[in-house]
């Protein structure tokens, strides 16, 4: 049988598949990738992928649905391990050490590198308890008043003190959705990360409190490393100093947000952000 003719993005990803277009290095790192690839049994999900995340930028992760995004951010915070049938490879360093070295424990490194869900998922506790919960398991705080104090500093820098501060008591759950995203961005930030991955944060969130969230992330951007997976160009355009384009599996382009957007060099990340597939 003949084979049909490829399509002229088809045939730029076999040419160049192997290699991501762009700065895949960062001045000051704070997360180094190496090679990475991820099987779930049989199936490879991500292969190949290098890239470094800096101290103090956005980074966002773009790309079709199912190029392994997701698969990718969570590759930084170990929450692969997970899922069992999931295996990595190649090299993951955070301030220089290997996070899959078999000394690493992974639930202080996931206090390092916290995670905010598509989805808010507060905790069936009070505000407070949201909050309190990971500086107390942690062991961060010696004392009532000091719990209390980080409690208070997380919501305000979360952007919600003034808004919870009189209902510290009600359960999580009976905020509204953005402010459950932003008191679960507070739970994150209360254990004092280093790096903030956030996959697709704003999906289930209405334009309001989208603003509200895109506006966080620029703050708390002074503070923090952040890695964002988000369907919207807009929101990475909004968002992010550098931005990623992921396909089937491979990091295609890397590079300065304001660059990728205006003048992408690879054929597929031009065919992505034109909205010609994906
Ligand atoms: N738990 C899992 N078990 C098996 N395969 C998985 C699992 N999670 C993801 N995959 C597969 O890995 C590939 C990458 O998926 P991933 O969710 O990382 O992509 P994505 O770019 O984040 O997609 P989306 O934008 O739709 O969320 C897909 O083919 C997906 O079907």
């Amino acid at each position: 049988m003949k084979n049909r003719e490829k399509t002229p993005s088809e045939v730029a990803f076999n040419r160049e598949y192997t290699e991501t277009v762009g700065e895949i290095t960062s001045p000051n790192p704070r997360i180094e990738c190496r090679g990475v690839q991820v099987h779930y049994g049989e199936k490879l999900a991500i292969s190949g992928v290098s890239l470094d995340i800096g101290r103090n930028e956005v980074i966002a992760l773009i790309g079709p649905s199912g190029c392994g995004k997701s698969t990718f951010l969570r590759c930084l915070n170990r929450m692969n391990d997970t899922i069992p049938a999931c295996r990595v490879s190649g090299e993951i360093t955070l301030d220089g050490r290997n996070i899959y070295d078999p000394t690493v424990d992974v639930v202080p490194l996931r206090a390092q590198v916290g995670m905010v869900f598509q989805k808010p998922n507060p905790f069936p506790k009070s505000i407070f308890e949201n909050v309190a919960y990971g500086p107390r398991i942690h062991g961060l705080v010696a004392s009532k008043v000091e719990l209390e104090e980080v409690v208070e500093s997380s919501l305000r820098r979360a952007g919600l003190w003034d808004e919870v501060k009189d209902y510290l008591h009600q359960p999580g759950t009976s905020l509204s959705g953005g402010q459950q995203q932003r008191l679960c961005i507070a739970r994150t930030i209360a254990v004092n990360p280093e790096v903030i991955l956030m996959d697709e944060p704003c999906s289930a969130l209405d334009p309001i409190a989208t603003a509200k969230i895109e506006q966080l992330i620029d703050e708390l951007r002074s503070q923090f490393t952040i890695a964002i997976v988000t369907h919207s160009m807009q929101q990475a355009a909004r968002v992010s100093q550098r931005t990623a384009y992921f396909h089937m599996g491979r990091l295609i382009e890397v590079g300065e947000t304001a660059r990728i957007f205006t003048n992408p060099h690879h054929q597929l990340t031009e065919d992505y952000i034109t909205g010609r597939f994906g």
